[in-house]
């Protein structure tokens, strides 16, 4: 009598344990069937968007879990509502993965990588200002690199060399941000000259091993940091980040003594208004290194963001003359002076950004509140969310995704496409560099394409490796016949 009243004890037990934990459980997205094994090997690779595509394109929701080794659910939301949902949750943050990426920095967080908090908010408000769209604007009038662009173009068109349009843009883009972001630096690559040469040969000849290291091998396998004294890569890697941080060190110093020795007062007022006049001046970084470190992240997210994106555009152009036709014709009849104003020009760019998003693999954030989802699942508080752009914007809805149609950006924009469209990402942790980088693209492709006429000589690869390249392409240019009235 006693064994069964105690069974009974045990039953109701068993019940109440079931109520509370079985039958109340969240149902969460569905898990992709791919094991942890493939996930791991695919997502390792330079293919990894391409490997989350296929995925999206099996869950109709797309949102899914898949199979990594985190404690946490990892769940991957490809789906543009969703994703804007997660990244302008007020309870969202940058998760501590990204800390991996402080060895890029020698240690140093920057604003980058820091969650919410202070030390973000205080870097990312002082240089907001700076790159407001009239201030940058003002910046590339006056740009150098414009008339050095030109000139290298000419001597690939005379020659008739084919060139990798990936190689020259990076080239390009490190002279433009050295104009821009550092207020008339001369990085040498495309303008050459200045007393500064050979910097951004340095810059990128240690960012590199830097990435590679810290962005991928000690994101994969944490224990390499106990054995990085080991491994001569790792020790490579960690001479490199403290390269990158005497770069931003002497840029800062050049940057100082020019103020100095400016002219006048309006001199200094327009070097104090610039991206790093306000970073220079902003009193509450707690040490110099971590305005280093800043201004080593903006270099590192502003060239071959900005560089990619002008690459894969120059080679869709290529693919297509007749709307690198259309885009002349259109620059050259009224927009010429004004690329910015250019509507063809805007639906070119997004749609070259929407196939070829650079930031292909997105963001990441952890959410601190449950966030229910229209079929009932729901996206636990803790879980890692991982948006990745390429299949955000290359999925249904979106129509015939995998083609470049710059027309679907003019007129009566279908709300799909624009949901499903954030090669900036979106929320308080978007790209801050955004109006830069649109200014920068409008201009250069504008140059570009109302002077020369590109032909494709080999299509580029897909090569993803924190931002999506165009690998391996060649294109010639020649000179664009002048406009017959
Ligand atoms: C086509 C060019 C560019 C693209 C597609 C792009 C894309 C992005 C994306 C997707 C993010 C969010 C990353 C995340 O959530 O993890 C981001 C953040 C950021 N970007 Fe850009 N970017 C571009 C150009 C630039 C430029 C030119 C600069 C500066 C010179 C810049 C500076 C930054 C910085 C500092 C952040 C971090 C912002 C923060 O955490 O508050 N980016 N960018």
């Amino acid at each position: 009598m006693a064994f069964l009243g105690e069974l009974s004890v045990a039953l109701l037990c068993l019940l109440i344990v079931y109520f509370l934990c079985v039958r109340d459980r969240k149902r969460l997205p569905p898990l992709a069937t791919e094991s942890m094994f493939t996930t791991i090997a695919a997502m390792t690779t330079s293919d990894a968007p391409w490997f989350v595509l296929s995925l999206a394109q099996k869950y109709p929701g797309r949102v899914f879990r898949m199979r990594v080794p985190q404690w946490r659910p990892w769940v991957v939301i490809a789906d543009g509502p969703t994703a804007r949902a997660v990244l302008r949750a007020r309870a969202a943050d940058k998760p501590s993965l990204y800390s991996n990426f402080d060895g890029m920095t020698a240690g140093w967080a920057s604003f980058f990588t820091s969650p919410d908090g202070p030390r973000w908010a205080h870097a990312r408000k002082g240089v907001s200002h700076a790159f407001t769209s009239s201030l940058i604007r003002d910046k590339l009038d006056a740009l150098q690199s414009c008339a050095a662009l030109g000139l290298r173009l000419d001597v690939l068109s005379a020659s008739g060399e084919e060139f990798d349009a990936a190689q020259l843009m990076i080239e390009l883009m490190i002279d433009v941000l050295g104009e821009t972001v550092l207020a008339g630096f001369d990085f040498g690559m495309l303008r050459g000259g200045g007393d500064s040469s050979g910097m951004g040969l340095r810059f990128l000849e240690a960012v590199e091993p830097a990435l590679i290291e810290y962005a991928l091998k000690r994101t994969n396998n944490p224990l390499r940091k106990l054995m990085a004294f080991a491994i001569p890569e790792a020790r490579a890697a960690g001479r490199a980040a403290v390269e990158l941080m005497r770069i931003a060190n002497e840029v800062m110093e050049e940057f100082r003594s020019r103020r100095e020795a400016a002219a006048s007062a309006s001199e200094r007022e327009e070097l104090d208004a610039t991206i790093i006049g306000k970073l220079v001046s902003n009193p509450n970084y707690a040490h110099e290194q971590e305005r280093a470190a800043d201004v080593v992240t903006f270099l590192i997210a502003g060239h071959d963001t900005t560089g990619f994106t002008l690459a894969w555009t120059l080679y869709e152009l290529a693919a297509h003359p007749e709307i690198a036709d259309r885009l002349a014709a259109d620059l050259r009849s009224n927009n010429e002076v004004a690329p910015e104003r250019s509507e063809y020009l805007a639906a070119v760019i997004n749609e070259s950004m929407r196939l070829w998003p650079v930031a292909a693999m997105g963001s990441l954030r952890v959410l601190a509140e449950d966030l229910a989802l229209s079929d009932g699942a729901v996206i636990p508080a803790g879980a890692i969310c991982s948006i990745p752009f390429l299949p955000v914007h290359r999925t249904a809805p979106v129509q015939d995704a995998g083609t470049f149609k710059p027309e679907r950006w003019l007129k009566n924009v279908e709300p799909s496409l624009k949901e499903n469209f954030m090669p900036f990402s979106t929320g308080r942790r978007n790209c801050v560099g955004q109006t830069l980088a649109l200014a920068e693209l409008k201009r250069f492709l504008a140059l570009i394409v109302t002077g020369y006429k590109l032909e494709l000589v080999r299509p580029p690869k897909s090569d993803y490796f924190l931002t999506l390249k165009p690998a391996d392409g060649r294109l010639r240019v020649s000179r664009r016949p002048p406009m017959s009235h």
